[in-house]
């Protein structure tokens, strides 16, 4: 399996090499030259989490693990997600169900990928011996995610840059109270697209990248992609396989384009719907062909306070047929603000995506509705999702919203909406009793290097 870049420039890796390399060097997304059709879609059902991750991820791995590297990683990964199966699905309504994706020792959907890719990394650093310092952009949960999967690995810094008091104080905590050495976390002046901005000028930096072994585990690293492929299949197959929609909270594109993926693999989706929330240039693009970056403004959903999509690159690049020169003059627009999609490629992109937003009363509102007819306590985020998925309800077709963290990670939007505090699981309790470690810094690329250089550990 080869992967190619979206802007052309760069050169073809394997899987390792690519999750190694995070952004390509010209700036691009890695993607598959193909994407492999699934065999076996009839043999799932009632499969083991676990084996049908190895089944979905082998394809994409090719020659870089052995089997049994990579049923290991798998099994060591979601060892650490404490539902019997780790992903389940239950019921919301009639033909309406909710995917339940944070189980996992951070509670949100992003232990389900970083969880394996730290393993897949050690096992790849020990082979090589090489020594590298991950930087990651958050808006919350891929952040304590890499942290709680990456703290204490040999031959790893883990930096994290959050916006400055724009994450939950759940999530800030499960950034600044680890205390492992090789663990940075980096309280920035702005927004998420800032930090996810000055991620992608550090990987443009060559000289940099080159010196501190710069490595990415945002989703701009297909490895991450390729790891939430896999409960699109295990839902598809707890629904007997039957052509089924998925809606997905979404904000840099990564969750859903793993379901379209997924789709191309074999897994029967019908509709792939995009749910924003206020922060909406998704759905404003799948309407208007105008991708257009407007003001991020804070929502009860910060995870998806995001104007910047970075994978939506690669859902152009499919949509653009694979034209690394139409893709690389959309992306030097953007840096002025915008572009205008294609008639051919938005009809394209439409085939795949449809989308839906919501405000924040409706969100607050679908959280207290949720609650009145099942008991259960719904996250801002999943409820933007059920929300819009309720927009687009058909008979006979099953919905699947993906539900993309706990609860109790938001707990003032979720008291807000039902008047009731969700609690942390027992391995969190002790969350607000530890001192925070975290540094200030100002959204300045030269700041935020010599930052990495000193504290960096090797
Ligand atoms: C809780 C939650 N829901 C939804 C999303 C959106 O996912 P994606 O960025 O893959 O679109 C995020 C952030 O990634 C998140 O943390
Ligand atoms: N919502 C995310 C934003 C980064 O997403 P990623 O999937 O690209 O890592 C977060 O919680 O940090």
């Amino acid at each position: 399996m080869r992967y190619v870049s979206t802007r052309g420039q760069a050169p073809v890796l394997n899987f390792e090499q690519a999750m190694l390399s995070g952004l390509a060097r010209d700036g691009g997304l890695y993607l598959p030259e193909t994407v492999p059709a699934f065999s076996g879609l009839d043999d799932l059902d009632g499969l083991p989490y676990a084996e049908v991750a190895f089944r979905v991820i082998r394809p994409f791995t090719g020659e870089s693990f052995t089997d049994a590297e990579l049923r290991g990683a798998i099994d060591r990964a979601y060892a650490r997600i404490e539902h019997a199966a780790k992903a389940p699905l239950v019921q919301l309504a009639p033909g309406h169900h909710l995917l339940e994706l944070f189980h996992g020792p951070t509670l949100a959907f992003k232990d389900f990928a970083m969880q394996l890719i730290a393993q897949l990394f050690e096992i790849a650093l020990k082979r090589s011996g090489q020594r590298i310092t991950i930087v990651g952009a958050t808006s919350g949960d891929t952040g304590s995610a890499a942290i709680e999967a990456f703290r204490g690995i040999d031959n790893v810094d883990v930096f994290i840059m959050f916006p400055h008091g724009r994450v939950s104080e759940v999530q800030r905590r499960q950034m600044t109270t680890p205390d492992a050495a090789n663990v940075h976390a980096l309280a920035v002046s702005g927004h998420f697209d800032d930090c996810q901005a000055r991620l992608k000028d550090l990987f443009n930096d060559h000289g940099f990248r080159d010196q501190v072994g710069l490595a990415g585990v945002n989703s701009i690293n297909w490895a991450r992609v390729v790891a939430q492929i896999v409960y699109y299949f295990t839902a598809a197959a707890s629904l007997g396989m039957r052509e089924m929609d998925f809606c997905v909270p979404t904000g840099n594109f990564g969750d859903i384009f793993a379901g379209s993926i997924a789709r191309a693999m074999g897994a029967p989706i019908r509709r792939l719907i995009v749910a924003t929330n206020q922060n909406d240039i998704l759905h404003r693009a799948l309407g208007s062909g105008e991708y257009r970056i407007g003001t991020v403004e804070p929502s009860i959903s910060p995870s998806m306070d995001i104007q910047v999509s970075s994978n939506f690159e690669r859902a152009l690049y499919w949509a653009y047929g694979g034209d690394a020169a139409a893709i690389t003059q959309l992306m030097d627009e953007l840096k002025q603000g915008g572009f205008t999609i294609s008639q051919g490629a938005l009809q394209a992109l439409r085939e795949q995506y449809v989308s839906g937003r919501v405000a924040e009363a409706e969100t607050l509102a679908m959280i207290r509705t949720i609650r009145e007819e099942t008991g259960e306590a719904l996250c801002p985020h999943s409820a933007v999702g059920v929300a819009v998925a309720r927009q687009h309800l058909e008979p006979g077709v099953p919905m699947v919203t993906l539900a993309t963290a706990h609860p109790a990670k938001f707990p003032d939007a979720v008291e807000q909406a039902i008047g009731i505090r969700p609690g942390l699981p027992p391995h969190m309790a002790g969350l607000f009793d530890l001192p925070e470690r975290v540094t200030r810094v100002e959204n300045d690329i030269a700041a935020l290097k010599s930052l990495i250089l000193e504290r960096r550990t090797h």
